[in-house]
């Protein structure tokens, strides 16, 4: 495959609701599209970094810099193999996983476009939809919450997720229980938010019979996630703190995670994404699929990873309609609490670069 040209796209899209996390509350998202151009076709990807480096040290303006300074030549100094060569080629950046997860995705979509092969088929999925929750963020007050969260259920989503923090925890979480009854599905995401301080003040939300608890501590404390595991019911998931493979089975190895978030920009990559399928499905550990507020193009190959076999939890793969009013592809549509894994060659959506023109915050940085 021979890249003749990257374009990197930063556009606006505004929420329907601010979203508020224990690192700060969002009201748009500012996100960078990669599109590529190449003998056998073109191919999109999205980045999910951030506009600030609040959930990971990425950030929109440093992914720019990196693909701008580093990254791009790499990839257009002449033919490679493909985007299984892009990771091997890239590699001599150290991190920056989300710039080169975008435009591993990017080059993946036109190598399967041109192939007339779905994402999931090469990613090897054995659904055809997938079970979806929501992620339900930092409310003002307890009615707000259990408002929206009624929002969710009526739409029929398959899982509840909420946003915690030092100070919104037991009680949201305690109302929302009782709002759902004792089946509901139901998990919180701490993004960091507590110590080991805080692990007494933790265990009491064994009471509530969660799914799991994300990522309570700070990404690089593997061990102190460990040590709450043994101190609580409730399953730990971590999210942050799983940047590869290789860590992720040295966590699942220490004890310190027993369910894993796969995000596959997260981890450099859905190719990466899928060898840490693997490697949690050989070893028992169920995964579900995160989520970072993506427009179609990024849900699209979410829902498509989503359908593998170990991915049993029902992941933050929500309709379009939960960020956005209007999406850069065919909306995703919620049917039954799930959503359709996508079939047509390569991430099998269409960009509407009309709107990307529009929702444009500068001129495209084309590099070639
Ligand atoms: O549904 C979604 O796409 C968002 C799911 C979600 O809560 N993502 C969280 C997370 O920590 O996983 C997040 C939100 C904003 C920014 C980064 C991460």
């Amino acid at each position: 495959m021979r890249i003749h040209a990257i374009e990197l796209h930063r556009i606006g899209m505004p929420l329907v609701r601010p979203f508020e996390t224990s690192f700060g509350v969002q009201t748009s998202r500012e996100v960078l599209l990669v599109h590529v151009r190449t003998d056998v076709g073109d191919g999109w990807g999205e980045c999910v970094a951030g506009v600030d480096p609040f959930y990971s040290s990425e950030y929109v303006s440093a992914v720019e810099d990196v693909i701008r300074s580093y990254l791009a030549q790499a990839l257009l100094a002449g033919p490679i193999g493909g985007a299984a060569a892009v990771a091997p080629l890239l590699r001599f950046v150290v991190g920056h996983r989300m710039a080169k997860a975008a435009l591993e995705a990017a080059i993946l979509d036109a190598q399967l476009r041109a192939d007339g092969v779905s994402f999931g088929s090469h990613f090897g999925a054995t659904r055809d939809r997938v079970d979806c929750g929501v992620s339900v963020g930092i409310s003002p007050n307890i009615p707000t919450l259990l408002d929206e969260v009624q929002t969710y259920i009526d739409q029929g989503y398959k899982r509840i997720k909420l946003k915690i923090k030092p100070g919104w925890d037991l009680e949201p979480v305690a109302a929302v229980r009782d709002l759902l009854g004792a089946g509901g599905l139901l998990q919180v995401d701490a993004n960091t938010a507590y110590t080991l301080d805080d692990v007494a003040h933790l265990r009491e939300l064994d009471a509530f019979e969660l799914l799991l608890i994300e990522q309570p501590f700070v990404e690089e404390d593997i061990g102190a996630h460990a040590v709450l595991a043994r101190a609580i019911e409730t399953p730990v998931c971590l999210d942050e703190s799983i940047v590869t493979t290789s860590v992720a089975v040295d966590a699942i190895e220490q004890g310190a995670t027993s369910i894993v978030n796969i995000k596959a920009g997260r981890v450099g990559g859905y190719l990466e994404a899928v060898r840490m399928h693997g490697a949690c499905l050989t070893r028992g550990i169920p995964v579900w699929c995160g989520g970072m507020l993506e427009t179609g193009i990024g849900r699209a190959a979410n829902v498509a990873l989503a359908a593998l076999p170990g991915f049993t939890l029902p992941g933050d793969t929500s309709a379009s309609d939960r960020y956005f009013a209007e999406d850069l592809t065919e909306p995703f549509v919620l049917e039954e609490g799930t959503l359709p894994v996508p079939t047509g060659p390569g991430t099998g959506v269409t960009v509407r670069e009309a709107l990307v023109r529009d929702w444009a915050l500068r001129d495209p940085l084309v590099l070639r």
